[in-house]
């Protein structure tokens, strides 16, 4: 690898392929997914630091243009191949059904993928605020004609005067990054890495914003101990250098790759630990990260317990509290089945950590396919395997982990906060971060109608141990008054502790006015409880039956009442024609709820399970 300085970089951008890595002698017996044809071993080809790639399904036939892309933008335009079997516009986090298994020929291992991040330009009509991106088909390549792009980004000019570049140590689809030496002030004699990225090839305005804003969140962010910390932004004509911590361990991908493909689960819960952690921090400040996978974590030095760090924010965006994103980034092995329906939060980074988590565990990936078509189709559609070698041999307690996070409804997944508390992890010492679901969740509750906080309060009766060490953890963070109770101030103040700029731009604490009502009063723990449950979560939990069950039981005691199928369908904000479904919720005898009615009030009726509309 050679000096960096005036480097052309090599784009690969564009490149359509979608990368495997196969080491050596784990390719054998796979097969394609695509014409179910056995898959021959393929031919691999060393290339950058040391990786094994194999670009297996560049240029050839199985790969139309249309299969070339990420999914189309549907619901409008064309449905791609590998959309149409899940075309129609399902309702957010309903997943296509039925689910059906991964054939055991989708796995072989070991082969973590450097896995291409890219960018479909749905964003585009969104960040320059211009039409709906769903309204019509947005030009791939976002560009502009007639319109001169500002590349000046007000960062520091004098990069050359402060820093003295050395060696490459890394490579990605936008940049690459050197080694670099301060030259004075702070960061004299102090080794540093430097991203470097092109201005040549910001050839739209979008592209020069994603810059921006990757610099922009990695300096709101940086100071978490499992993120990488940034120092300085720099550039000239040519090219932006962020100048960041370098983190001399390699990254996470070549761990794997030198353990032969997995982790023992001691090892992958430190590993899980801290991306739970750093994910956790980067969604209280209400930024999605969007592209995790192993190659984007990096180990500080080389170290077996060296910690790791989060790098490269060049997919992330800020998220307001309520808004759902809709443009199809990522990459292919790592995406979450909600981004490919467009319309996502900060759950898809979960199903990443599922993924990462899977692959560690197991030296597999989940979802796996020789095309991104197929893929996607995985994603969408199959289940995991968690039947064969060395599955058997792994705790119940990590298999119900990577399951939860693996759920295809995001609704039913677990954040990173609650993921710590986890009985998997919940052993090791470490702290719980405040989790910003609570308040999305409290804030529903307070602006619940009584019947609802009723039914809620009666399940939170029936929790288990499991969950309440979560909730305990959250309850002490907004550190309770002496009579034991919070209020909105709480809420607030807890939320001020954890500020960054970042929060400020995703406007996270505009929740808090939402909370109004909660101004005016006090909430003990026990409420708490009720307040912060999520019925869509316990529903995936295997006890859930018992769960609701024993809630009924409390229900009926207190909280329970004769409720007319007019007022019915007004607490769950549904028209005259779901009045006949709703009908059999209510038990004739007495005219309350049954125990179908209590669950299915709970779960809140979504436009499909009604279908009474038509
Ligand atoms: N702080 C750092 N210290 C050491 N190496 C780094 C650092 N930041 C990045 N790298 C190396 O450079 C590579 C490319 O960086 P990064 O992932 O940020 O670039 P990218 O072009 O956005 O990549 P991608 O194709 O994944 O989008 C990383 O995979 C890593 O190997
Ligand atoms: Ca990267
Ligand atoms: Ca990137």
């Amino acid at each position: 690898m050679g000096q960096c300085y005036g480097k052309a970089v090599t784009s690969g951008g564009d490149d359509d392929g979608v990368t495997t890595i196969v080491s050596s002698g784990g390719a054998g017996g796979g097969g394609s997914n695509e014409n179910q044809q056995p898959q021959s071993p393929l031919p691999s080809s060393t290339v950058g630091n040391g990786r094994v790639d194999i670009p297996s399904v560049k240029n050839t036939p199985a790969r139309s243009s249309a299969t070339s892309q990420w999914p189309s933008p549907y619901p409008h335009g064309t449905a791609s191949p590998y959309t149409q079997g899940a075309a129609s516009p399902l309702p957010p986090g309903v997943s296509p059904s039925p689910a059906r298994s991964t054939p055991r020929r989708f796995f072989r291992r070991p082969f973590p993928p450097p896995s291409p991040a890219k960018h479909i330009k749905a964003s585009l009509a969104k960040r320059l605020g211009t039409a709906n991106p769903k309204q019509g088909p947005i030009p791939e390549d976002g560009s502009e004609p007639g319109q001169q792009l500002n590349k000046s980004f007000g960062y520091s000019k004098n990069f050359g005067a402060k820093y003295e570049l050395g060696k490459e140590v890394g490579r990605g689809h936008f940049g690459h990054t050197c080694s670099a030496k301060g030259k004075k002030g702070e960061l004299k004699d102090q080794i540093v890495a430097v991203k470097i990225i092109s201005k040549a090839k910001m050839t739209t305005a979008i592209s020069i914003e994603d810059v921006r804003r990757e610099v922009k969140i990695l300096k709101a962010l940086s100071g978490h101990q499992h993120l990488v910390k940034f120092h300085d932004a720099c550039e000239d004509t040519n090219n932006i250098y962020i100048v960041m911590e370098l983190c001399e361990g390699g990254e996470l991908l070549d761990r794997i790759l030198s353990r032969g493909g997995r982790y023992t689960e001691e090892d992958a819960k430190t590993i899980v630990m801290q991306i739970l952690s750093v994910v956790a921090f980067c969604h209280l400040q209400g930024v999605v990260h969007r592209d995790l996978k192993p190659e984007n974590f990096l180990f500080a030095s080389k170290n077996e317990d060296a910690d790791m760090k989060l790098i490269d924010f060049g997919l992330s965006d800020f998220i307001k509290p309520d808004d759902r994103l809709n443009d199809i980034v990522g990459s292919a092995y790592y995406v979450a089945p909600e981004v490919l329906h467009r319309s996502y939060s900060l759950e898809a980074d979960i199903w990443s950590i599922g993924v990462i988590t899977y692959i560690l565990l197991c030296g597999s990936r989940p979802f796996w396919a020789r095309t991104e078509s197929g893929i996607f189709r995985a994603v969408l559609r199959a289940d995991p395997n968690f039947d064969d070698l060395p599955w058997p041999s792994v705790s119940p307690e990590a298999k119900d982990f990577v399951k939860r996070l693996l759920n295809k409804d995001y609704r039913k997944r677990m954040t990173a906060a609650q993921a710590l508390t986890h009985p998997w992890l919940r052993n090791e010492n470490h702290p719980i971060p405040l989790d910003i679901f609570i308040y999305k969740i409290v804030k529903s509750y307070v602006l619940a109608t009584p019947f609802k906080r009723a039914a809620l309060k009666a399940l939170s009766k029936a929790l288990t141990e499991d969950e309440l060490v979560y909730l305990r953890a959250q309850f002490m963070l907004l550190e309770p008054n002496t009579d034991g109770r919070v209020s909105l101030e709480n809420f607030r103040s807890a939320l001020a502790h954890n500020a960054t700029d970042a929060m400020k731009e995703s406007r996270v604490p505009d929740i808090l006015n939402a909370m109004a009502p909660l101004s005016y009063r006090r909430m003990d723990f026990e409420e708490f409880c009720a307040a912060a449950i999520s019925t869509h979560q316990l529903e995936a939990l295997q006890a859930w039956e018992q769960i609701a069950s024993t809630a009924f039981e409390y229900f009926e005691q207190e909280g329970n009442r004769a409720i007319t199928v007019e007022e019915l369908a007004r607490e769950l904000n549904l028209g005259p024609t779901a009045y006949l479904i709703l009908k059999e919720w209510i038990r004739s005898s007495d005219g309350k709820l049954s125990l179908l009615g209590y669950t299915k009030f709970l779960h809140g009726v979504t436009i499909r399970s009604t279908n009474t509309r038509h």
